[in-house]
């Protein structure tokens, strides 16, 4: 193929074609595909572009292709996307022949096509490859449909040497000379991406807490505009959240310093998303849509997994409480901009302490638009309880104490910074744990069932305070209700 052969076209059909029969293997064993438990019953090609044209030693070439598969019921049935076959970003690596260090790499050896006899493979584990994906980035243009921008004033050094990055993630991501580190996105969707769109608003407010982006992917020219990747600048020596908590706990030590600060953290962000983006007000019509929207997902996240079915009763009363309070005591709250999926993994300290927080990508199940609207701060501070609960709970002997006080000091650094104490808003707050913990239980169910039981407890609680709060906790609506 040759650069304008990069829509789809003959050959490039003929590309998909041959690789079609080695992708249906490869693809469902890849930890970012969204579409496990689904058989894949074909592929369609949205665009491919050679950013090496694949020449007697090496290629890359970079598509974007449909994948076709059928809904069937059970947890994946909560999750609809909104195309008709999720989109993927894939980056193929071509060679004659694969160097020993580069087998965990290989998709398959393909037999027909314009690259018959050739063997194709993962190209984010070849550093010759993810080197040249870098120097495209430092050079802003285009190529095909693909687009590279590159912030003002950012300054990205030639030749980094890149790495992959260990984690299991959603994504994959590539770090550079522990510099810079370049996420690119798998399952991509048309539109703003809120994790360009938030970091790109909040380092316009000079918003620390967030590494700004350095340069960016997009491709245009497809049906829609898609965000295929984001270059930021890699915390150095960072330890997430999450890993901090559990370290914490293994050594019986005190996290509420760090749970404050992350409550700080949290309210500063909000302030400058607040301050970057539209805020509204929710009266009495949105109240209601919220709840609606909590209601539903609640079902329907009830269909899919069924040991929520127990609880389903008394949790839509936690919904049911705010949606009255909206009509009925005429409270409006403020809507805007939040992160959308925080936990404490989404949450990196620096050696020098300092948080940041990352992937503000949101809840990927959630169709983007949902994603984009402004939503309560609460939904934000809600994850971040779940999260305390989540690690109190996955370390043995299970510490409630622990989650209490790292909860009550994250809302109290909240305050720090906001002005504003989470906890003196119970209703909004529990509707918000609720339907995080509903979101939980259908990620478990789905990802890691070993996993269910932890958001089934939480649920199990929240039933039960739903039903009345529970012998010796603080009524509702004080400060201390938080655990
Ligand atoms: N700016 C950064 N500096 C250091 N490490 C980072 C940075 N951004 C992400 N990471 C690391 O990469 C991992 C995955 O990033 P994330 O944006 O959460 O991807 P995903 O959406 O695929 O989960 C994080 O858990 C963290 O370990
Ligand atoms: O991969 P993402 O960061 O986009 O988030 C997804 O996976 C998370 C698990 O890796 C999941 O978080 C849940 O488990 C965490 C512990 O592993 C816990 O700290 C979180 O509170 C809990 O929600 C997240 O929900 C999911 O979207």
């Amino acid at each position: 193929m040759s650069e304008a052969a990069t829509r789809p076209s003959a050959d490039a059909g003929a590309l998909i074609a041959s690789l079609d029969p080695l992708l249906r293997g490869w693809l469902p064993r890849q930890r970012w595909f969204a579409g496990k438990g689904r058989p894949v019953t074909g592929f369609e090609l949205v665009a491919a572009t050679e950013l090496l044209p694949p020449g007697a030693e090496l290629g890359l070439l970079h598509l974007l292709v449909r994948v076709r598969q059928p809904l069937l019921a059970g947890p994946d049935a909560a999750a609809e996307h909104e195309l008709p076959a999720d989109c993927y970003q894939l980056l193929i690596g071509v060679r004659a022949e694969l160097p020993p260090p580069l087998a965990p790499a290989l998709i398959g050896h393909v037999t027909q096509g314009a690259l018959a006899g050739r063997t194709v493979y993962e190209a984010l584990l070849d550093p010759r490859l993810t080197g040249l994906i870098l120097e495209r980035l430092r050079m802003p243009g285009r190529l095909g449909v693909l687009r590279f921008a590159r912030a003002e004033h950012s300054d990205i050094p030639p030749a980094l040497t890149p790495r992959t990055c260990g984690v299991e993630q959603s994504n994959s991501s590539l770090v550079y000379g522990d510099a810079f580190i370049l996420k690119l996105f798998r399952r991509v969707v048309p539109g703003v991406n809120p994790d360009l769109e938030l970091p790109l608003a909040l380092a316009r407010q000079d918003c620390a807490r967030v590494p700004a982006p350095a340069a960016w992917l997009t491709a245009d020219g497809v049906d829609e505009p898609l965000v295929l990747g984001v270059l930021q600048p890699y915390v150095r020596g960072a330890c997430d959240g999450w890993e901090l908590a559990l370290q914490a706990l293994a050594k019986g030590e005190d996290f509420t310093a760090e749970a404050r600060a992350l409550g700080r953290a949290t309210a500063e962000v909000h302030a400058a998303l607040a301050a970057a983006l539209p805020t509204v007000s929710l009266g009495r019509a949105q109240v209601e849509l919220l709840a609606r929207g909590m209601t539903e997902r609640l079902e329907a996240a009830a269909r899919a997994v069924p040991a929520l079915r127990p609880y389903e009763p008394a949790l839509r009363t936690a919904y049911q409480a705010l949606a009255d309070l909206g009509t009925h005591s005429g409270t409006v709250w403020t809507a805007q901009r939040v992160h959308g999926d925080l936990h404490l993994g989404q949450c990196l300290r620096a050696p020098t302490g300092a948080w940041s927080l990352i992937d503000f990508e949101g809840e990927p199940a959630r169709p983007l638009a949902e994603r984009r609207m402004p939503q309560p701060a609460a939904r934000d501070v809600a994850g971040m309880l779940r999260s305390f609960d989540y690690a109190a709970r996955s370390y043995r002997p299970w510490s409630p104490g622990w989650a209490d006080v790292c909860r009550a000091a994250y809302c109290t650094g909240y305050t720090d910074v906001s002005g504003r104490d989470p906890r003196t808003e119970p209703v909004l707050l529990r509707a918000h744990e609720t339907d995080k913990a509903v979101y939980e239980a259908v990620y478990e169910a789905r990802h890691r069932p070993d996993w269910l039981p932890v958001p089934l407890a939480a649920l199990d609680q929240l039933a039960a305070d739903a039903a009345g709060p529970r012998r010796g906790a603080a009524t509702p609506g004080r400060p201390d209700d938080v655990r």
